[in-house]
């Protein structure tokens, strides 16, 4: 089954079915989130069951993808971990740095992330179809949605680019055993900027695959995250939500 609103956002999909600033993206990835179990402290949805919050992740069987459960599951782990830690850093520093007004009163920063939520996805890239000096999207401009996004990427270069604040492209090229540390839209809203969310993308590989598994470490569901009262449970939702084509529709490709 393929990922969309029925599967929670979960699962499998195919290359095309992302859409960033309506033009299709050229991957296909196994999406992965953090399960909220009902009646748990996540959702304000808690007595809904189909709420997408409440969906399972769609694993491949044992037999498809032999260890790769486990591997990521502990990779999950391992990730939630940094983010607290590199969350601490960015915690001390506004301390140290703004007054509670400049970091817009968020001084509790950490009971906002105490119970995060998580994505992860697994992306292959293709290589450009088109002849080369065309540019081609992986994935289009856009900026993530959440506190920070930790991207473990193979050693393709000449593929993943931030945009710099002068508008220039610059590329992030594979640092052997290092991650790429990106900034999302909650850290930007609650300091008020002195975060800033970085724009970037993916342009498609020119002569191979190329893989990539970013995580994102999130804010708690129920965290408000403008002033107001938008929560990051209905920010995500509402990015998600205009995330996909139907992979049936050729029309919105
Ligand atoms: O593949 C990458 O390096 C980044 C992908 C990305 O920006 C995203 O999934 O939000
Ligand atoms: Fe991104």
């Amino acid at each position: 089954m393929l990922q969309g609103a029925a599967t929670g956002f979960r699962g499998f999909q195919v290359c095309g079915q992302n859409v960033t600033q309506g033009k299709a993206d050229q991957h296909e990835g196994l999406d992965l989130m953090r399960e909220i179990p009902m009646a748990g402290k996540g959702s304000r949805v808690d007595d809904d069951p189909a709420h997408f919050m409440h969906k399972a992740n769609l694993w491949p069987t044992e037999e498809e993808a032999p260890g790769l459960r486990t591997a990521f599951t502990a990779y999950a782990d391992a990730m939630t971990d940094l983010g607290f830690r590199i969350m601490a850093k960015v915690d001390d520093g506004l301390r140290e740095t703004c007054t509670q007004e400049e970091a817009h009163g968020i001084m509790n920063l950490p009971e906002m992330y105490d119970d995060p939520f998580w994505i992860m996805r697994a992306i292959r890239y293709p290589p450009a179809s088109s002849p080369t000096g065309v540019e081609e999207q992986g994935v289009g401009e856009h900026r993530d949605y959440g506190l920070l996004t930790m991207i473990l990427q193979d050693d393709t270069p000449g593929c993943l680019q931030i945009r710099r604040e002068n508008g220039a492209w610059e590329h992030v090229d594979p640092v052997p055993d290092c991650l790429v540390v990106n900034i999302g839209d909650v850290l930007d809203f609650w300091t008020g900027g002195y975060f800033k969310a970085t724009p970037h993308r993916v342009l498609a590989p020119r002569d191979r695959d190329r893989v990539s598994l970013p995580f994102f470490f999130e804010p708690n569901l129920h965290a408000p995250i403008l002033p107001d009262g938008t929560t990051y449970e209905d920010h995500v939702l509402s990015k998600l939500s205009s995330n996909f084509a139907d992979p049936t529709d050729q029309a919105q490709k």
